[in-house]
């Protein structure tokens, strides 16, 4: 079950972050059907949202799914979802842009900003942080990784390569933000303040929780999982690699309901693409629609990248109409 995805910064002919990003800042316009928990994080005040007509349900088939108690009208923002770990993906030295390690902050920035700073111990040509502050507000989580980044890193990337040291590295991180909440210090330790945990769960409860539901699949959808190689990920445009307690939920359909996209300070922002009725699942695309059109691409795409076998509406119509 895939629940590490890449975060892509919004292409030029999407929505721009900006405009998210104030329609999430200017939440109150969602009124008493928003609620709003400010993030422990008090430099950032980065903010997890969840709509109060979002809940969680399960399908024998697909698992936990991402469902709604009340309407929920076109274009309303669902989810700004914080992740639990991020780090950066770009490679090491290459662009000019850097994804600040706080995870409270998780802004990219120029490594050329005059106020960036990296890592006294030379850990990591990956770890940045905006100024001193993030940086300070950052230093426990940072203990936890340096001496492994510094020990590992170079070794790992030559042996292993790209992608299964980011693999291993966010693990890191998510021990990382594991052992601060077990501290009571982190800003990923929202669980006590989030007054809606009965429908999401938080924290490591929630990684605990992040596990295959592969028993429950029939037998003809139980292939082999493929080994992912760099040639078969299509990573778009980088902007890092981070795990979302919430937004994992949702399934992949391909008539979706509901679109995801990171935002500029890597939370995921989830907004409803029509209307969607009381009671109905709210499902994603998991990739570019566009460009895997026909049944056969689709379905092959999910079976490559998450090992399923689509049977959303779309699939299930275009199968019986090839069937005739
Ligand atoms: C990001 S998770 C979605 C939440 C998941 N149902 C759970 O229980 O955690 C992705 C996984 O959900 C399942 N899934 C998602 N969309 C599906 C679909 N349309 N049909 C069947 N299974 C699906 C697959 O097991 C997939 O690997």
């Amino acid at each position: 079950m895939p629940t590490i995805g890449q975060l892509y910064q919004l292409s030029k002919t999407e929505e721009e972050p900006s405009k998210l990003s104030h329609t999430y800042q200017d939440i109150g316009i969602l009124g008493p059907k928003a609620r709003k928990t400010p993030f422990a994080n008090p430099l950032t005040q980065a903010i997890l949202f969840l709509h109060l007509h979002l809940t969680q349900t399960h399908n024998a088939i697909k698992g936990r799914t991402l469902s709604t108690n009340g309407p929920i009208r076109t274009g309303e923002l669902l989810m700004a979802d914080l992740p639990y770990a991020v780090l950066p993906t770009v490679a090491t030295g290459s662009g000019d842009d850097f994804i600040c390690s706080n995870l409270g902050c998780s802004r990219r920035v120029s490594r050329h900003a005059t106020n960036s700073v990296t890592c006294e111990s030379n850990c990591s040509l990956d770890v940045w942080w905006c100024n001193e502050s993030c940086k300070n507000e950052d230093q426990s989580r940072h203990d936890f990784e340096c001496a492994w980044l510094k020990a590992y890193s170079p070794i790992l990337r030559q042996e292993v390569g790209d992608h299964d040291y980011y693999l291993l590295w966010i693990v890191v991180r998510i021990l990382a933000a594991r052992y601060l909440e077990l501290q009571g210090t982190t800003p990923t330790n929202i669980h006590h303040q989030f007054t809606f945990q009965d429908r999401f769960t938080s924290g490591w409860d929630g990684i605990q929780l992040l596990r295959t539901n592969r028993d429950s699949w029939p037998a003809s959808q139980k292939p082999s999982p493929p080994t992912p190689s760099e040639s078969t990920i299509t990573r778009g445009t980088e902007y890092g690699l981070a795990l979302f307690l919430r937004i994992t939920l949702a399934n992949h359909s391909c008539t979706p309901n509901v679109t995801h996209q990171a935002d500029d300070r890597g939370r995921m922002m989830v907004t409803a693409l029509r209307d969607i009725a009381p009671g109905e699942e709210c499902c994603t695309s998991y990739f570019d629609l566009s460009e895997y059109v026909d049944l056969q691409a689709r379905r092959q795409k999910t079976q490559d990248l998450f090992i399923f076998t689509c049977t959303c509406p779309r699939c299930l119509d275009e199968e019986a109409q090839l069937q005739k």
